[in-house]
């Protein structure tokens, strides 16, 4: 077996990196790779840049050319559910393109022609999380992540976005990983930590605890890593 562990910015798979110790790295598609073997079990690290494109690419390259078998990604995401607070975690039950509109031609916001509204995260991943929190004393929500080429700083976008999606949190790479391991048929689990509200204060707030909020996330994809 061998696990991708993913994230979009360097803060986010830095503590992953830190617990690997050591790694080889190989630099292919404009992107760095990071390998190395954790507790017996095969491990690509990367972190894939911004946006919905470049997570593509790097879930892509970490599934066919490097042969991961399952996706972990760690990471911040913008809180919409109010229940959630700056530093909890949420882990998707199914993930969508908030950005994705031929609502011109009557369909529905987020859908294609051959795609979904919605693509469900692997249930057994969802299932092995209950368990790294029941253990950790760790409270973590499920629900719905929308993901968009925006970072959202709008009370208005939120609210369109619950309008259409019901999302619980928003982010901007998970939609897309999604995408290709449901093509690909590589179970995924997308796992992130409340880093803002994505109002207007978003840009503030992600500024301050964006690196702990990472830490939190990264935190807990490696305590699942032990149990995978
Ligand atoms: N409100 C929000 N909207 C959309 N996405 C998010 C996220 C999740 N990540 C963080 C980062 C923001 S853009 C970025 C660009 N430059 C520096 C830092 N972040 C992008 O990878 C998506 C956290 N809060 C969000």
């Amino acid at each position: 077996m061998k696990i991708a562990i993913m994230g979009a910015m360097p803060e986010e798979v830095a503590p992953i990196l830190e617990k690997l110790g050591t790694y080889k790295t190989t630099k292919y598609a404009d992107n760095e790779y990071y390998e190395a073997s954790y507790k017996g079990v095969d491990i690509v690290v990367a972190y894939s840049k911004i946006g919905k494109v470049f997570s593509t690419l790097t879930a892509t390259t970490m599934i066919q050319h490097f042969n991961c078998d399952k996706l972990l990604f760690s990471g911040v995401a913008g809180g919409i559910n109010p229940s959630l607070k700056i530093g909890d975690l949420i882990v998707a039950t199914k993930l969508s393109q908030h950005d994705l509109d031929i609502t011109a031609f009557g369909h529905p916001m987020g859908f294609v022609p051959g795609g979904s509204v919605f693509v469900e995260a692997d249930q057994g991943l969802i299932e092995l999380s209950k368990e790294v929190a029941k253990e950790l004393g760790k409270t973590v929500q499920e629900g719905i992540i929308a993901t968009g080429d925006q970072f959202v700083h709008d009370e208005k976008v939120k609210e369109n976005i619950v309008k259409h999606f019901n999302a619980d949190a928003l982010e901007m790479e998970g939609g897309s990983v999604a995408v290709v391991c449901k093509s690909l048929n590589v179970p995924f689990f997308i796992l992130r930590a409340i880093s803002d509200t994505a109002d207007t204060d978003a840009s503030f707030s992600f500024d301050e605890f964006m690196e702990s909020s990472a830490i939190i996330s990264a935190e807990f994809i490696m305590k699942m890593v032990d149990k995978v």
